[in-house]
């Protein structure tokens, strides 16, 4: 007979399954956005949490991006710190599991969600926003066919109260009169296509806004911006020999 822990992986294999093929993908294909809460569950999701906080407090992170205040250039304010974890360094093993998680449901999804074929991802972004009032500027993710075909984004915060803490991710799905405005709650995972589909900025931040970010390869897409790439950059280095 079974064991209970091959009953139970089995179990959340198929639960997976079952979330990816009746709730993502139709969410995916229809909005093009997709929010999952309760990914991980409490007891993992927290501990990711006390990953990533270390790593800010180790200090671990790149300073954030320049925010100029738009009042005065001279005081200009840090946005979100930045640090690239694949989750195999020490202390990162949650960090890890969230990542194959992540990699099982894309997997799972692969070639049904739009006309991907996703060949693989970049390294995991972790990022915090300081809580100073400093968001990150509307933008879209792959705005040049890149490579980079759908964005996962894990949510660490405990108790957010958009209300009081702002930091809201606000989607504005292109070509529709609605925007989405995502609080970035704890253990909540959100996909969305990285393309001009989706641009979205983050609303100023008071309180400090912790997530993990992960971008998804379209093996064609990739292929072609690899060797647009490739041919620049000859043609620059021609450009300078001659
Ligand atoms: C560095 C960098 C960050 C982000 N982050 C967001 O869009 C915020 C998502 C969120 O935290 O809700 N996007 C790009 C394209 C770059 Br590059
Ligand atoms: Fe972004």
């Amino acid at each position: 007979p079974r064991s209970n822990r091959a009953k139970s992986k089995e179990h959340k294999r198929l639960n997976t399954h079952k979330l990816v093929l009746q709730y993502i993908v139709p969410c995916m294909n229809s909005y093009g956005l997709c929010i999952v809460d309760n990914f991980l569950g409490d007891r993992i999701g927290e501990r990711v949490v006390q990953e990533v906080k270390r790593i800010h407090q180790s200090g671990n992170m790149q300073d954030g991006q320049l925010v100029s205040q738009k009042l005065n250039k001279s005081k200009a304010i840090r946005g979100d710190k930045i640090a690239w974890v694949d989750g195999t360094e020490s202390g990162c093993q949650n960090i890890g599991y969230l990542l194959t998680r992540m990699d099982k449901l894309i997997t799972c999804a692969d070639g049904k969600l739009d006309k991907f074929k996703i060949s693989g991802r970049h390294k995991a972004m972790v990022a915090c926003y300081p809580g100073n009032g400093a968001g990150y500027v509307k933008h879209v993710d792959n705005p040049n066919a890149d490579g980079r075909c759908v964005t996962c984004i894990y949510y660490l915060n405990k108790n957010w109260n958009a209300k009081e803490h702002g930091g809201l991710l606000r989607i504005f799905p292109e070509g529709k009169s609605y925007v989405a405005d995502i609080e970035p709650l704890f253990d909540r995972l959100l996909l969305f296509w990285s393309d001009r589909r989706n641009p979205h900025e983050v609303q100023p931040s008071y309180a400090t806004r912790y997530a993990i970010t992960v971008w998804y390869f379209d093996s064609e897409e990739r292929a072609e911006a690899k060797r647009k790439f490739r041919d620049l950059t000859a043609n620059s280095q021609e450009g300078s020999s001659s």
